[in-house]
């Protein structure tokens, strides 16, 4: 076998091995970029240099060593025949130093396409990072509405109680054909957890060991969607090891190559401040009370109104008074005041804001 070809069969032989190995760089400069806040980029870097000069010396044995002939330039010959002895070595030790070279080439690369993001705090995985399926990977199974898109895109809704967020986030998500996640759910699931475990609810480690030990099976009960569930959620959320339990897995699911629609309280702030497209929904309390009060009361429950807008009220104090991610507008979000519009005209200004920045994106 030539030395090329022995080469490529060394690459392709070690290709499973860099995978696993690039994969666990990846997650570690994901983790490490959410803790420092510097790019991907600036952290993967210096984890190329010793792979680099390995990775040189390597190929420069396995695809120049047999075609190397002498430059007649003395220092320069003895140069490359340095590098040749260190490919050698590298070589003999190939069953390390492959893997490990190629491992960290595709793991620096994965980091700054933003793949394998989860750092696994939880017992949620997000499915795009090859582990438990993600709440709603597709937009109930929907391609998008004929909206053909170049790029991540990825939308970020916040927002006040019944403000109209999940009922604007679907139908983006349909139209864009893009995951959606309902964050509030796993608040939800969280704040149920804590309830039927019977913990004090204002106890923050307690709650954050609920959240710790959450998974997606947690989030399919279908009266997580109900209104006692979001008052037990307000109250969990408001513990910081709650919220860092959380972390990972909306980051990741935020960060997916696609994009995705997220909606909370602290998407645009906290959990996906790079997002492409931002959007506070937001309508006065009494409209909100109006709208969760005709809901209840169109599925038979008995509810008042004055009762339902003095709770509003104090959700929305609550989760805009706490200390950790309040509920606020990240400062380029799009205010988008709902009070006198319906669920049509919401999401055409909605498709609006979206569709300028992506035409502006594409150059048009
Ligand atoms: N623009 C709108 N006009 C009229 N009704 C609306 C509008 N947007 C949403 N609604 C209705 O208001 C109610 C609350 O909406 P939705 O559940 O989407 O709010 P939310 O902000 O996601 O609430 P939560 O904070 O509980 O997650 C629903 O009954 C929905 O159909
Ligand atoms: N990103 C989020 C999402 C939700 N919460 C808390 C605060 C809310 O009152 C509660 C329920 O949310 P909902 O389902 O009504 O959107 O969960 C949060 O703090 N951060």
């Amino acid at each position: 076998m030539s030395g090329g070809a022995a080469g490529l069969f060394v690459l392709v032989f070690f290709a499973p091995l860099a995978f696993v190995y690039g994969r666990a760089v990846a997650r570690s400069i994901a983790a490490r970029r959410r803790a420092g806040g510097a790019s991907a980029l600036a952290l993967g870097l210096p984890k190329l240099v010793l792979p680099g000069l390995v990775g040189a010396a390597l190929a420069y044995r396995l695809f120049v060593h047999d075609a190397a002939r002498s430059t007649g330039w003395r220092v320069l010959d003895t140069g490359l025949a340095l590098v040749d002895t260190l490919g050698g070595l590298a070589l003999i030790l190939f069953f390390l130093s492959v893997p490990f070279v190629m491992g960290r080439f595709f793991g620096v690369a994965a980091a700054v396409l933003g793949y394998f993001a989860g750092g696994g705090s939880s017992g949620l995985r997000d499915g795009a990072d090859g582990g438990m399926p993600a709440v709603s990977p597709k937009a109930g199974g929907e391609e998008g509405d004929g909206v053909i898109m170049a790029g991540k895109l990825t939308i970020a809704i916040d927002g006040p109680a019944a403000a109209g967020k999940g009922t604007l986030a679907r139908r983006l998500s349909a139209h864009y054909g893009l995951p959606y996640l309902d964050t509030g759910l796993l608040y939800r699931a969280v704040g149920r957890g804590a309830a039927a475990a019977g913990i004090d609810l204002d106890d923050p480690v307690a709650a954050g060991r609920i959240a710790l030990a959450l998974t997606p099976s947690a989030l399919d009960d279908g009266t997580l969607r109900g209104h006692e569930a979001g008052e037990l959620a307000s109250r969990v959320a408001a513990h910081p090891p709650v919220r860092a339990a959380l972390d990972a897995f909306q980051r990741a699911f935020a960060a997916r190559p696609e994009g995705a629609v997220l909606d909370g309280r602290d998407i645009g702030t906290v959990i996906a401040p790079e997002a492409e497209v931002k959007i506070f929904v937001t309508a006065s309390p009494e409209v909100r009370a109006r709208r969760r009060t005709d809901e209840l009361a169109a599925k038979g429950r008995g509810v008042d109104y004055e009762r339902i807008l003095a709770e509003v009220r104090a959700r929305d104090a609550r989760d805009a008074g706490r200390s950790v991610a309040p509920l606020k507008p990240a400062p380029d979000a799009h205010l988008l005041d709902t009070s006198e519009m319906d669920i049509d005209a919401a999401f055409r200004a909605a498709c609006e804001l979206i569709d300028r920045f992506l035409s502006g994106r594409n150059g048009g």
